[in-house]
């Protein structure tokens, strides 16, 4: 795990005194796409929240880069090279896709028309958006806009809180080619999944989380093959 991007390593958390997630260790590396599934209300989202530092840590350490990130705030963390897209209210729906981009390269101002440019090349479809309130696009272009102001920090690695919710399946199929894309570029994912199959189809790790404690760590590949994490947490192939 020392060569990790990201490494959580015995975390517990959750909300007030009370903890959610129990000595959860994982690892990301560079160029990687990691996906953490499993049943609601296991902690998938307490637990990236936590590596955003927006909770707190009761036990254990995160680290970035080999720096320790647990317990800092969110900005530090976003300093550091990790942006973090919540599930929800992860844009600003009044203001335009250009504002909210501008918005998103706070960290480096001097950077903001660099970022900018190689965000609208990866998402052509925000170029003509630019003067359009956030709130009228579809959920499928506010995801981009989402993706994009995340991307306007550089990341070395993207946390993702259930990217496809909402969306349409053919959204869905496109959000996915959006990380694939995004990950091309050299940035690591860390992303909770409920479309499991499809998020393992393009990670080349997934993370079983089940009851705050994460119940396995494995090659996406072996994930899908295996009977009894099918079973449990993948479904049907559709
Ligand atoms: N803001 C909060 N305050 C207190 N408890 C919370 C809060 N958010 C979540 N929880 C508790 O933490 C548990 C784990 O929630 P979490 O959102 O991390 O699960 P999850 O695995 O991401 O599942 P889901 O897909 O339902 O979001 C929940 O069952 C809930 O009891």
């Amino acid at each position: 795990m020392s060569e990790a991007l990201l490494e959580v390593e015995n975390v517990s958390t959750g909300y007030g005194k009370i903890d959610i997630v129990f000595g959860a260790s994982l690892g990301v590396a560079a160029g990687e796409i990691v996906s953490v599934i499993g049943p609601n209300g296991a902690g998938k989202s307490t637990l990236l929240k936590a590596i955003a530092g927006v909770l707190r840590c009761s036990a254990g350490d995160i680290r970035i880069k080999g720096e320790t990130v647990a317990n800092r705030p969110p900005s530090e963390v976003a300093r550091l090279g990790l942006a973090y897209v919540p599930q929800e209210a992860n844009v600003f729906r009044q203001m335009t896709v250009d504002e909210n981009l501008t918005i998103g390269g706070w960290v480096d101002r001097g950077h903001v028309r660099e970022r900018r440019e190689r965000v609208l090349e990866l998402f052509p479809d925000l170029r003509v958006h630019l003067g359009t309130r956030a709130g009228n696009l579809s959920g499928g272009q506010r995801q981009m806009v989402a993706f994009g102001m995340a991307l306007m920090v550089a990341p070395s690695v993207l946390l993702l809180d259930e990217p496809s919710a909402g969306l349409s399946p053919k959204m869905v199929a496109e959000m996915f080619a959006a990380v694939k894309k995004v990950n091309a570029t050299g940035v690591a994912v860390l992303m909770i999944e409920q479309n499991a199959i499809q998020a393992l189809d393009i990670s080349h790790r997934g993370v079983v989380m089940a009851g705050g404690e994460i119940a396995l760590i494995d090659d996406a590949s072996a994930l899908l093959a295996s009977e009894n994490v099918s079973e449990l947490y993948l479904g049907t192939r559709r």
